[in-house]
C-alpha cells in the first residue's frame, strides 16, 4: 500500500528560552492509504500536537510532514489551504458550529465558501451525506435543536463533502454517551471500509480496537504500536481487550 502521510523526525517546540520544549520530539511515522490508525497516550503526550502537526494544521519546527508526496512544509498558504479543504477532513469532540444557522447551512458553509462548484450541486451533495448518516429530517434545525450525536455526525457530513482522502479526529466521541459514541465509531468504520484513511486521537479503548494499527504515545514520541487485522464489523469486544492490555502493559 502507497504511503499517503509521512512525518519524519517531526519536532515541534512551545515556549522559549528556558521554558522551550519539545511537545514532539523527533516523531516519525508512515501511514499507508487505507489504513485506520488510532492514537493513544497519557494526558499531554502529544496526540493532538502530532494530529495537528501531520495535518498541516500547525507548523512544525523540526523535520518534514509530507501528504500524497507533498512536503507541506513546500507549500504556500493557499495551497496548504487548498489540500487541506479538498482532501482532509476533521472531527473534532465538538463540532463548531455557528448558532444562527440551520444544520444543512452549517455543512454547506465551508465548501460554498472555497469552491467554484454550483451552490446546487454542494447543497444536493450535502443532503444526500445526511440521509445517508441518518439526519436528512434534521436539515432545517437551529444546532441547539439536535443531540450531541445528531450534532457529531452534521460534523462528520461536512468534513465527508469534498470527499477527503483522509479524516482526522481528536476525540470525536469524547463529548457523547456510550450509544451515540457506538453509532459514530459504526459511521466512521463504514467510511474507513469504503476506502477513506483515518487517523484518530482517542483515550477510549473502544475507539481504537476499530483501528488496525494503535500509536502508543508517550513525553512527545511514539513509545509503541498494536497491530490488528482490518475490522470488519466482527469480534469487537476480542479487539477492545488487545487494546486494554497493551494500555495497561505500558501504563497509558
Ligand atoms: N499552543 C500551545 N502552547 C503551549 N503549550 C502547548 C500548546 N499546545 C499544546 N501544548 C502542550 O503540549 C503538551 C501536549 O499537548 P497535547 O494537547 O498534544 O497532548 P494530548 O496528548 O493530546 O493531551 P490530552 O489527552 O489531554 O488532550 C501539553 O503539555 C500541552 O500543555
Amino acid at each position: 500500500m502507497k504511503k499517503l502521510l509521512t512525518g519524519e523526525q517531526v519536532v515541534k517546540s512551545f515556549g522559549t528560552g528556558e521554558e522551550k520544549r519539545n511537545v514532539l520530539d523527533d516523531v516519525s511515522v508512515s501511514i499507508h492509504e487505507g489504513e485506520f490508525v488510532a492514537v493513544m497516550g497519557p494526558s499531554g503526550s502529544g496526540k493532538s500536537t502530532l494530529l495537528f502537526a501531520l495535518s498541516g494544521t500547525d507548523n512544525v519546527d523540526g523535520g518534514r510532514v509530507a501528504f500524497d508526496g507533498k512536503d507541506l512544509s513546500m507549500l504556500g498558504e493557499s495551497e496548504l489551504a487548498e489540500l487541506r479543504r479538498t482532501q482532509m477532513g476533521f472531527v473534532f469532540q465538538q463540532p463548531t458550529m455557528l448558532k444562527n444557522l440551520n444544520i444543512l447551512d452549517n455543512i454547506v458553509l465551508p465548501s460554498m465558501r472555497g469552491s467554484r462548484r454550483p451552490a446546487g450541486a454542494i447543497t444536493a451533495r450535502a443532503r444526500a451525506l445526511m440521509d445517508r448518516v441518518g439526519i436528512a429530517e434534521l436539515a432545517e434545525r437551529d444546532i441547539a435543536q439536535v443531540s450531541g450525536g445528531q450534532l457529531q455526525r452534521a460534523g462528520i457530513c461536512r468534513a465527508l463533502m469534498n470527499n477527503p482522502k483522509m479524516i482526522f479526529g481528536d476525540e470525536p466521541t469524547g463529548a457523547l454517551n456510550s450509544r451515540a459514541a457506538e453509532e459514530i465509531m459504526d459511521l466512521l468504520s463504514e467510511i474507513h471500509a469504503e476506502g477513506t484513511t483515518v487517523m484518530l486521537v482517542t483515550h477510549d479503548a473502544k475507539v481504537a480496537a476499530r483501528a488496525e494499527r494503535t500509536l502508543f504515545m508517550r513525553d512527545g514520541n511514539i513509545v509503541s504500536e498494536l497491530r490488528l487485522p482490518k475490522f470488519d464489523g466482527q469480534g469487537l469486544d476480542g479487539r477492545i481487550g488487545q487494546v486494554t492490555l497493551k494500555m495497561r502493559e505500558i501504563g497509558v
